[in-house]
């Protein structure tokens, strides 16, 4: 048996932690040969749902569950940290957009990258679920300049698997005939989801559909697909952000499928002419639990406009949290 791993979730007690936890607890993230250890933060006040949360994985008698912890302490939270994956934060109600979000949610991450500066492992690997899930993301890295840059992500693997089904039913296939999806830039109204590179069934998704359905159906429809969740359910996305959640960390852990490559906001390299610095969602290969920005995609105009837009809407957000980037 390997040694467990310790893997913070912070938000623990909310909608996202419960349908998260116990799929971490089963291996579906980390494998089925990985014991982990979950250190679940959550603010004072949620501590005793936190324990009724930690009372029903115990009851669960999963076997790759090494221990439980619960804290409101991000101190105690990070300790020793391998995988941490950033949930807790208020979410958007009807006719916000996410980054409305960024005065009540901002100094959260502030504080959470201070912590995993002093007290996680070096070689942690940290997912910001939380909206405006890039720019917390930017937060919490640049408050932990101790740790590499390319350890801090943001989560648009929700938005690329909503791409999937969308392209999938479109052209009356499944998601196991599409590959090569990209979700470029910010997990938000901005981002531009790429059909002129993903295939279907090996050919281009672009080439199988319309410019009017690909324009004013398709890239709305994925761009507004969480607020079509909130409008439906009063409540914003729980057990399919919790799922992209799992897929995100399984991909960077335990790697890709052949040359398919998935979406992740990841900190730019100056890749595709994306400033550098910024937290952006590119195509990525995973591979011995690190990633790799895929290079060499052809870009049209017309995706070179929506990258760029996505990109500007970035830095204003950056622009506007000055305050918290050392
Ligand atoms: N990136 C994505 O694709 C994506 C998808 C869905 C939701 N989200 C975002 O995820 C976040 C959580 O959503 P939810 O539905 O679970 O919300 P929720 O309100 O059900 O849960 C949030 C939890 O965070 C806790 N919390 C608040 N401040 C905290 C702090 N300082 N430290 C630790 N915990 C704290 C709250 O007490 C609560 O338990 C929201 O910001 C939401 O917008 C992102
Ligand atoms: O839309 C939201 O506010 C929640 C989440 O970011 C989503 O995409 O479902």
């Amino acid at each position: 048996m390997k040694q467990p791993v310790r893997v913070t979730v912070t938000g623990a007690a909310g909608q996202i932690g419960y349908a998260l936890l116990f799929r971490i607890a089963s291996g579906a993230m980390l494998g089925d040969d990985q014991p982990v250890i979950l250190q679940l933060l959550d603010i004072t006040p949620a501590l005793d749902a936190l324990q009724g949360v930690k009372m029903e994985l115990e009851d669960c008698a999963f076997p790759l569950l090494a221990d439980v912890v619960c804290t409101d302490d991000p101190n105690v939270g990070f300790k020793d940290s391998d995988y941490a994956l950033l949930v807790g934060a208020r979410p958007r109600g009807p006719g916000m957009e996410r980054k409305d979000l960024l005065e009540a949610n901002a100094a959260i991450f502030s504080v959470q990258g201070k912590a995993i500066d002093q007290h996680a492992s070096k070689d942690i690997k940290v997912l910001v679920v939380g909206n405006p899930a890039n720019t917390n993301a930017l937060i919490t890295q640049r408050n932990a300049p101790s740790i590499n840059p390319r350890n801090f992500t943001a989560m648009t693997r929700l938005d690329h698997n909503r791409a999937m089904t969308q392209i999938a039913q479109k052209t009356g296939k499944t998601v196991n005939d599409v590959t090569n999806m990209t979700i470029w830039g910010n997990h938000s109204a901005t981002q531009y989801p790429d059909l002129f590179n993903t295939k279907v069934d090996g050919k281009t998704a672009s080439d199988l559909v319309d410019q009017e359905w690909l324009e004013n159906d398709f890239i709305p429809t994925v761009q507004q697909r969480g607020a079509a969740i909130i409008k439906a359910r009063g409540a914003s996305s729980a057990a399919s952000a919790a799922n992209a959640a799992i897929d995100h960390v399984r991909s960077w852990a335990l790697g890709t499928e052949g040359d398919d490559w998935v979406s992740m906001g990841v900190y730019s390299d100056g890749s595709y002419g994306i400033e550098e610095g910024l937290i952006y969602s590119f195509p990525c290969r995973c591979n011995n639990g690190d990633w790799e920005i895929v290079q060499g995609l052809p870009v049209n105009d017309f995706s070179r406009g929506k990258m760029d837009a996505t990109a500007q809407e970035l830095a204003e957000e950056r622009d506007g949290v000055k305050h918290l980037l050392p």
